[in-house]
């Protein structure tokens, strides 16, 4: 199979993922990124693991159906794949496999989620159990650290024990897994590239810990060039499948730090999960990180293709309203999500087709619903084979709906991404024009 058919790594390039968990999706992604990526790069296989357990879909059916999809149009341009929210060596051999290039190290069990409420004592108490697994405290003590263009950070021992014992052990965990991810891809012989993400824990990454796990990093990986991207739990709500929840200045602002701290100890890009219709901060995301960002979405493209079954089937749309509503109590389990299905009426109680659609995929309750239900809609044998066939007798709505919603997450990055280049215009600094090019 020719290169161009082969997913690559895309470096500091200004990166969208399209998570799609059908298979049926790049025709839309594409479509998307025709219309409106502009210098975006495309990474057209992303799944996670959790996402591939509760699909029953394997590596290979992620990377093949990208593959295909992109050789049946055409497109003999880069692209990426992102083996996404990978925990264990077990998870690497079986990407790389496939032929991901990206992967995603999520050392998410190994962080302390309440390690900002621990009162001094506790923190003593939590520190000792990590104490010998953080031998580069001392690198850090008694420190104050002056990062160009952003945050002057106190080391101060309140702060170092709390990063210790928040991140002590992911740190161990990331350094471990990277190196696993070298030694496997330098036997293959491949190119590869890493992010780590520490997106989906409870509390937000300070820049004080910012600046120790990608100082670590640095120190202790392989091939530290090879980190190009970082998710830290950013300020504000990241929920499944809705707008962004917060303070957007608070947001801003602390990104601005976050993004210093990348250029000064990478340059590496910030990511952005749980990316889908986050429409309200992308253009500033786009504009501070000057275009050295990597967003990712996945479930936003499963609710569009309800939207696809919804126009042509309205009744089987009920029907897995109705399945979704029953299995939403037990899904929701792994999400932070705020829907309330009591708030939102029963399909029975809406005789029409629009309105269904309306309130299902275009308001926040319903949308989170079907977003969380996925795993079981997708792995009840009648409600997939329904869907797919659906899908597969309507293939240009299913792309018209995927290109118009993607199209929009992707217009408002560009806009975002034109801004910084318009503010920045003299700005000696790499900006995203020049990694476009690396
Ligand atoms: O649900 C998943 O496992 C993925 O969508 C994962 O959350 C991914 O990293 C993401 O944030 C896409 O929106």
């Amino acid at each position: 199979m020719s290169g161009t058919q082969q997913s690559k790594p895309l470096g500091l390039k200004p990166t969208f993922g399209f998570g799609d968990r059908l298979g049926l999706a790049t025709p839309g992604h594409f479509e998307a990124c025709r219309q409106q990526a502009g210098p975006i790069r495309g990474i057209f296989a992303q799944q996670s693991i959790r996402e591939m357990q509760r699909t029953n879909r394997t590596p290979d059916d992620v990377m093949n159906a990208a593959i295909n999809d992109l050789k049946a149009v055409g497109y003999t341009g880069e692209w990426g794949s992102d083996a996404d929210h990978l925990k264990t060596e077990k998870d690497v051999d079986y990407t790389a496999a496939a032929g991901f290039v990206f992967f995603t190290i999520d050392p998410s069990d190994d962080v302390d989620e309440q390690a900002d409420d621990y009162d001094a004592a506790t923190l003593d108490q939590r520190f000792a159990a990590v104490k010998g697994e953080v031998a580069w405290l001392d690198r850090y003590k008694g420190q104050t650290i002056q990062v160009p263009d952003g945050p002057e950070i106190h080391f101060d021992d309140t702060t170092l024990k709390r990063a210790a014992v928040k991140y002590g052990r992911a740190i161990t965990h990331t350094i471990k897994l990277a190196s696993y991810i070298h030694k496997v891809m330098t036997e293959r012989g491949a190119d590869y590239e890493i992010e780590l993400s520490v997106d989906e824990t409870a509390q937000p990454t300070t820049v004080a810990e910012h600046y120790i796990i990608a100082d670590q990093c640095r120190e202790n990986l392989p091939d530290p060039s090879k980190l190009v991207s970082l998710a830290p739990r950013y300020v504000g709500d990241f929920e499944k499948g809705i707008d962004f929840k917060g303070d957007i200045k608070l947001f801003e602002a602390s990104l601005a730090e976050h993004v210093a701290i990348a250029e000064h100890l990478g340059p590496y890009k910030l990511s952005l999960h749980s990316g889908s219709d986050k429409l309200s901060v992308y253009r500033s995301f786009a504009r501070i990180t000057r275009g050295r960002f990597h967003v990712k979405t996945a479930g936003t493209s499963y609710l569009e293709a309800l939207r696809a079954v919804a126009r042509h089937e309205p009744d089987l749309f009920r029907r897995i309203i109705d399945f979704s509503r029953g299995r939403f109590a037990v899904d929701k389990a792994t999400y932070h999500i705020s829907a309330d299905p009591d708030k939102v009426p029963v399909p029975a109680a809406v005789a029409d087709a629009a309105s269904l659609e309306r309130i299902y995929l275009d308001e926040n309750d319903g949308r989170q619903i079907l977003h969380v239900t996925f795993g079981s809609v997708l792995t009840d044998d009648y409600l997939k084979a329904e869907m797919l066939r659906v899908l597969k007798a309507h293939p240009d709505t299913h792309k018209q709906v995927l290109a118009h919603h993607l199209g929009k997450h992707l217009e408002l990055l560009r806009e975002g991404m034109m801004e910084a280049r318009d503010a920045h215009a003299t700005d000696e600094r790499h900006t995203w024009e020049t990694a476009s090019e690396t």
